[in-house]
């Protein structure tokens, strides 16, 4: 079956939401005195906008074939990042045949690596990644799942990531992760506000409900093995992104003195197969959190997959709606996946990624089954205000 070549692939921008989903407005949850390794600045402290966690903004990537079919996707980048696919990834796909996803990836990741690896270059490659692969579900006619080897269960089941774990529970999902809202800065005081949260989420959710504290590499070993000893009292599940995610010592640590039966996790801000390498042989984690936006898409995705499943590791995406949900359902050691609550009081269902995707789905009593629809399944909203800074 031959496929029609790779005509155009065009870089846009996006501000306010969507998929650089921290770039929300005031009185968000998500911005509300959260710890992060700034926090030692008091400055930086209430708010990690002040410190510019959204300050790339969202990349939309577009490949556009031939025969006019259209693969989109996207993810955080921004301007750099439309200016790396523009000016040199998309050398790599314009005039190819679409179905070279591994040679292109290679290219893509190689042709980069003296000035990449990780971070924003690897975000951009995904980006394009994502893409390839909408497009060829689309060109297929095929769900992505499906190129992936196909379901391994009916629906995806979720936990909830947001400031309401009580209404989470209501909502059906099957367990709360909370921002920690203190870090070390803040001393034995705000040690004791993070298990006060902790507490009171547990009193009115019960016993059997997972509860998740998401660090967000704001601690240091000490306070976060402190932490954990003081929250397996309430029975925290897991304790996320404790440490920096170049401490892989500090990781391998955490996790041997961690109490008995909680789950250390990181992997959000992780990238490649060597990244995921090195946490999986360090032993440094029991849950690895890829965000497939962000390591390297779905091509590099699927052997850090492999490399945790070879390991007996858990591999639960960080976020990343629909391009993640595709990986999960195909998956058997990611039984259950992350969705981020965006209402700002983390009060409702909306969207992830709103207002980019057309057709989103979203979860209804904490599961969602995936339609057949080609490609990821949505379409994109053009009414968003798409800038394409670097046009050629
Ligand atoms: C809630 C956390 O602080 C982050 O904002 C979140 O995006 C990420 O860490 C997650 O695991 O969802
Ligand atoms: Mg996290």
């Amino acid at each position: 079956m031959a496929f029609p070549v790779i005509k155009h692939v065009r870089a846009f921008v996006v501000r306010g939401g969507g998929a650089d989903y921290h770039d929300q407005g005031a009185g968000h949850w998500i911005d509300d005195h959260i710890a992060t390794p700034m926090s030692r600045y008091p400055e930086y402290r209430q708010s990690r906008q002040s410190f510019g966690i959204n300050v790339l903004g969202t990349l939309v990537v577009e490949i556009e074939a031939a025969d006019g079919t259209i693969g989109f996707a996207v993810t955080t980048g921004g301007e750099p990042a439309a200016y790396i696919v523009e000016k040199h990834l998309s050398r790599f796909l314009e005039g190819r045949d679409p179905t070279e996803v591994e040679k292109i990836w290679d290219q893509m990741y190689f042709s980069t690596q003296y000035y990449g690896r990780k971070g924003l270059v690897v975000n951009a490659i995904s980006g394009v990644d994502l893409a390839l692969y909408d497009l060829l579900g689309k060109l297929r006619q095929e769900p992505v799942y499906a190129l992936l080897g196909g379901k391994v269960r009916d629906e995806l089941t979720f936990y909830a990531t947001g400031a309401r774990p009580d209404l989470a529970k209501q909502m059906g999902f099957i367990g709360g992760k909370m921002p920690l809202h203190h870090g070390p800065a803040e001393g034995e005081e705000g040690l004791r506000k993070n298990i006060e949260e902790l507490a009171t989420m547990r009193e009115r959710v019960g016993e059997d409900f997972w509860l998740m504290f998401d660090c967000w590499m704001s601690l240091d070993l000490n306070y976060a093995t402190k932490l954990a000893h003081k929250a397996h009292e309430y029975g925290l599940k897991w304790i996320e992104e404790a440490l920096s995610p170049d401490d892989y010592w500090g990781y391998r640590d955490l996790k041997k003195n961690a109490p008995t039966g909680m789950l250390v996790t990181t992997g959000e801000h992780e990238a490649t197969r060597w990244g995921f390498r090195m946490l999986l042989e360090m032993e440094c984690c029991d849950i690895i959190q890829p965000d497939v936006g962000w390591c390297g898409g779905v091509t590099e995705l699927i052997k850090i997959a492999n490399l945790a499943d070879s390991k007996g590791v858990m591999m639960i995406p960080h976020g990343s709606s629909v391009y993640s949900y595709h990986f999960v359902i195909t998956r058997h050691n990611s039984p259950f996946a992350e969705f981020l609550m965006m209402a700002p009081k983390a009060d409702e269902v909306v969207p992830m990624f709103h207002p980019q995707l057309i057709g989103e789905p979203v979860p209804v009593n904490g599961k969602l089954k995936l339609s057949d629809a080609p490609g990821f399944g949505v379409e994109l909203n053009r009414e968003v205000g798409l800038h394409r800074p670097y046009a050629r």
